[in-house]
């Protein structure tokens, strides 16, 4: 009976397996880790008559040799990466983020590389870093943006060989950092090499930093102190790289702007900076720029830091970020070699404000002096009426002379109202040189009509490297082109060569012509304008109305002096009401 039952058993149990009805042990275990495996098997064997259960172990070996291949390979580099490679990591929110984007833009690993992020503007997405790249002359000849296409390779590591070294771009995007940000901004990004000296990194870095500044050469890099997003943390923030602006484009005495220039070159000299640690006294040097606005103090600060090739750093004392603890946290950011410009230092606040009173204009400038010494030894640096976070005359003096205020640097001041300063803001040591601006004179004036109208410079380099193409497209090219046609396609050139010539000399003449009748239109605009009256800003913004027709300028000018005279009188009407 029990036989029977043995030999019943062993009889039903294969056929139940051959029915698929009871999976072997091994392929129930592949049925847990890959579903629907035994059904897939079972499907291959009855249609392709192959047993994939004969290649179980095969495969589980396989898998298993692949797993330990990973694991030991993961930790083998991460032990290389730890013990025989140096990195880098450039963070996302630091200028060195455009250098190097720049730069790896510019490589052939990038260009070529298969999975890449297309960008028009490869730069930080941190605000304060944004930026276009080419700030003022991005137009094609339509007035139409032109932004051109970069690509950087994508998230992960790539392989590239600088100066003959293997070196790894790497990219992540960081998933644990804060959701708000976006994702270019969740960016992380290093740059490996082999070896535990990082030197290669570092000259890549330097390589980098140099061609990015490379582009800004011929233009004036200007920063605004100002206060990060809605944060309070001040910050200079790049706001634009302008053209350089030539000296000669501000109309001021000559002579000044050679003293202005003489003085700067010296300061800058680095003897100078010797001499003056030698002798123990402090070397910067300041410079207070005075007169009614728009008379050209800011263009000359602006020409000045692009003349010595500066960057320029401006903060306007009027505006809310300036207050000491803002300021004293952009004066210790400051690099060593700037233009600093405080714009309106006139501005409420530090006109009186040592004294604790204000003075009134009545008061003798003695009988100020007097006062201001006894208060500032009975009070310290916070004795005035100043409102709380509002900057005071002391709290800007203790910025101009205290450590965060780096040695080298050149500082101008700008005011609309000298006689309002605080004798100890200007006194020689913080200012050494002053320069008044004026409303314009007749020379002025003039100067100022053939600035807009005579021709420049700039014109007659883009004609004749426009003709010097024209010229080098008609130049006879080699061809098999028979002889007779060669010949005749020649005469052609060179007749249309002759031409292009003959143009160029009537534009040099009409040029001249054109100078001539601009330099007399000048004078007689000049003796149409007052002496004195009007600033600079206010007669260019007129003449800029009628840019292209210096006649037009000339006839409308007595009638602009009545105008803007009679809005003048208005406008003092409107103040006088409100006061
Ligand atoms: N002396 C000048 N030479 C050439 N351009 C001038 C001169 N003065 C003013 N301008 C022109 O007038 C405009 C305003 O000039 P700018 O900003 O330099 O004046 P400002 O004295 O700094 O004025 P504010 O005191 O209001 O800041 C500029 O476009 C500038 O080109």
């Amino acid at each position: 009976m029990a036989e029977a039952i043995t030999s019943s058993l062993g009889a039903a149990i294969p056929s139940a397996t051959a029915g698929a009805a009871i999976p072997v042990p091994q392929t129930a275990l592949l049925d847990m880790v890959v579903p629907g495996f035994s059904v897939f098997s079972d499907a291959v064997q009855r249609y392709l008559h192959v047993d994939l259960n004969l290649y179980i172990p095969m495969i589980m070996v396989a898998s298993g040799v692949v797993f330990c291949w990973r694991w030991i390979s993961e930790i083998f580099w991460s032990t290389v990466r730890s013990y025989c490679m140096s990195s880098v990591d450039i963070r996302t929110d630091d200028e060195l983020y455009n250098y190097v984007m720049a730069w790896v833009a510019a490589q052939t690993f990038s260009k070529d590389s298969r999975r890449s992020i297309a960008n028009t503007n490869v730069n930080s997405r941190s605000w304060y870093l944004f930026r276009w790249d080419r700030d003022d002359d991005d137009l094609d000849g339509t007035g139409r943006k032109k932004k051109e296409l970069a690509y950087t390779p994508t998230f992960g590591s790539h392989y590239f060989w600088y100066r003959g070294r293997l070196l790894i771009f790497r990219r992540n995007q960081n998933r644990e950092q804060a959701t708000f940000l976006a994702v270019s901004e969740r960016e992380e990004v290093s740059l490996s090499c082999y070896g535990r000296n990082p030197w290669i990194l570092k000259e890549l870095l330097l390589e980098a930093r140099e061609v990015y500044m490379k582009k800004d050469e011929s233009k004036t890099l200007i920063y605004r102190g100002t206060t990060k997003g809605g944060s309070s943390e001040p910050t200079w923030q790049r706001c634009m790289a302008r053209t350089s602006r030539p000296f000669s484009t501000v109309i001021l005495n000559e002579k000044v702007k050679k003293d202005l220039i003489d003085d700067v070159t010296d300061y800058l000299n680095p003897a100078t900076r010797r001499w003056y640690s030698n002798r123990g006294i402090p070397y910067r040097r300041g410079y207070l720029l005075y007169g009614p606005p728009g008379t050209g103090k800011s263009s000359l600060s602006l020409a000045l830091a692009g003349f010595f090739k500066m960057r320029i750093y401006i903060v306007s004392l009027s505006s809310v970020t300036a207050n000491e603890e803002n300021l004293s946290s952009l004066f210790a950011e400051l690099p060593r070699r700037c233009v600093v410009l405080l714009e309106d230092i006139d501005t409420a606040g530090l006109t009186h404000t040592r004294e604790g009173t204000a003075a009134t204009d009545d008061d003798s400038a003695e009988d100020q002096t007097s006062k201001k010494k006894k208060t500032r030894t009975a009070t310290g640096t916070n004795a005035n009426n100043t409102p709380p976070g509002r900057l005071s005359l002391s709290g800007l003096l203790n910025i101009l002379d205290g450590v965060a205020s780096q040695e080298g640097r050149v500082l101008i001041m700008t005011t609309n109202h000298i006689e309002k300063l605080d004798k100890a803001l200007i006194r020689p040591g913080r200012v050494d040189m002053t320069v008044k601006f004026d409303r314009s004179d007749r020379e002025m004036t003039a100067a100022i009509f053939r600035a807009i109208y005579a021709p420049l410079e700039g014109d007659d380099v883009a004609s004749h490297s426009e003709l010097a193409v024209k010229v080098k497209e008609s130049r006879p090219l080699i061809s098999f082109k028979s002889s007779a046609t060669a010949a005749a396609e020649l005469v052609e050139k060179e007749k249309k060569a002759a031409e292009e010539r003959k143009k160029e000399e009537d534009g040099v003449r009409e040029k001249k012509e054109n100078l001539a009748k601009v330099v007399r239109l000048a004078e007689e605009f000049a003796d149409r304008i007052p002496a004195h009256e009007f600033s600079p800003a206010e007669i260019q913004g007129y003449l800029l109305k009628n840019k292209r027709d210096p006649g037009a300028a000339v006839g409308g000018a007595e009638a602009w002096v009545v105008e803007t005279r009679r809005e003048r009188e208005e406008e003092g009407q409107e103040e006088g009401e409100e006061g």
